[in-house]
Order: C-alpha cells, then structure tokens, then sequence
C-alpha cells in the first residue's frame, strides 16, 4: 500500500530551481502491479527514489504500508530499505559471490535465513536452476537480470521497484523477464512499481501510470 501526498521535489535549474515533482498525489492499494511512464527528464527514477526512502521530497508525505517514511531519520530510512526490493537496469552482483550466494545476499543481510531449497525453487522457476554455482562474469546480461530478481524476491519484500528491469534486454528475453516478475510478484503478493519506455511492456500491467508535469496521469 503505497499513499503519496502533495509531493514537491525541486532539482537545480541553472541559475533557479525547477518542481520535478509538482504536487504529486498517488494511491497504489496492496499488491497492485503498475507500470510508471513518462517522457524522459519526467521524474520517474525522482519519483521510484523517494518511494525507496533514497531522496525526500521538500513537501508533502509519503506513506508505505503505515510507515511515514517522509518522517523518518537516516537510521529509519536504513531499516525502512532493507524491507523493499530494488531492481535497476545494472544489476550489481557481486562478483567473488556465485548465483546462488548472490540470490540470497539481501535476505542474508538483513538477517532471514534462506533455505538451500528456497534458493533452489526460485532459480528453477528463473531458468537458472544449472547456473547457482557460476559466477557472474559467466553469466548473460538476461540471466545477470534474473539473479538481481531472485535476490530482491527471496528478501520477501512488500513493495518491489523496479528501474527499467528489462532494459538491456532483446524484445523477446523482456517478455519473458517481465512474464517471471509479474507472476512471481502476484504469488508472494509484492506491490510492483516498475517504470519503463516501452509502451508494449507497460500495456500487461493492469495499471498504468504516466508521469508529465510533475504529476501522474492515469
Ligand atoms: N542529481 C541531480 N541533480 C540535478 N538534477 C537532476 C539530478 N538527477 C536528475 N535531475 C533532473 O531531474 C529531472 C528528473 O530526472 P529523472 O532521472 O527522475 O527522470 P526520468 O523520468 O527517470 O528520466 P529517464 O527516463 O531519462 O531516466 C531531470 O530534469 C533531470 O535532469
């Protein structure tokens, strides 16, 4: 659950400043899958980076799950972090660490327990069940994609942001990454916010969002 209010958020504009985010009001209900659009300099990433407890905005408040997050301090918003999943175009794995060390890495951190058997079943559903005990470097930017999904599911996160995830992927591998994430999602019943330029990729999500004006336009 997700409840944005009059949210402002003022970037540096040469010589002034210019709203980003211009009185920005949004309602996301648990578990709802919605794709974020938006002309480029819109303020998607802006506007996934304040939900992420990354950037705060200069008015306005923000609530995920309950959780005033516009009110927190650092230490808050550290803890706040490590309960959403981020999936961004560039995956960063950890290279020393194999597949399967990286997929539970999140979970690992924030102190969960993750079953050699979880880890298992996820990579399996992923198309990676061959590939736990290969390193990054061995892998394909698609599957590199997969690990970066597996690690931000097996956190068991409430709310999943997703930058681009299938954007250096070829039409056919985002379809498929974007079919996993949205059925994983719906199965553990993560909120999805996934921002994306393709219109095609968009249009399968049952909600869709666009971003112009400092505003969402449904
Ligand atoms: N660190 C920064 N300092 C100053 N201005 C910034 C900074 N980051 C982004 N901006 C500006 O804020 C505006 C929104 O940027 P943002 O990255 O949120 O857009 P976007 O919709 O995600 O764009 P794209 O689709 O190109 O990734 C842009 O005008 C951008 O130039």
């Amino acid at each position: 659950m997700i409840q944005l209010d009059e949210i402002t958020f003022r970037r540096r504009d040469g010589a002034g400043y210019r709203n980003v985010l211009d009185g920005l009001s949004w309602s996301v209900s648990g578990a709802e899958q919605v794709a974020l659009t938006g002309d480029s300099g819109s303020g998607k990433t802006t506007l996934l980076n304040i939900l992420a407890g990354l950037l705060s905005p200069d008015s306005g408040t923000v609530r995920i799950n309950e959780q005033a997050i516009h009110t927190y301090n650092a230490k808050q918003l550290a803890l706040y972090r490590r309960t959403i999943g981020m999936i961004f175009q560039h995956y960063q794995l950890l290279s020393p660490l194999n597949v399967a060390d990286n997929m539970a890495f999140q979970a690992r951190l924030n102190g969960r327990t993750v079953s050699h058997k979880e880890i298992t079943i996820m990579a399996e559903r992923l198309g990676l069940g061959d590939k736990l005990d290969v390193y990054p470097a061995q892998l394909s930017g698609g599957e590199q994609q997969r690990v970066g999904i597996a690690r931000a599911l097996l956190n068991r996160p409430s709310v999943l942001l997703a930058d681009e995830p299938t954007g250096n992927l070829d039409s056919m591998r985002s379809q498929e990454v974007l079919e996993l994430l949205m059925t994983l999602c719906q199965e553990q019943r993560v909120n999805l916010i996934m921002v994306t330029h393709s219109r095609a990729l968009a249009a399968q999500l049952p909600r869709q969002v666009a971003l112009r004006d400092g505003r969402l336009h449904e």
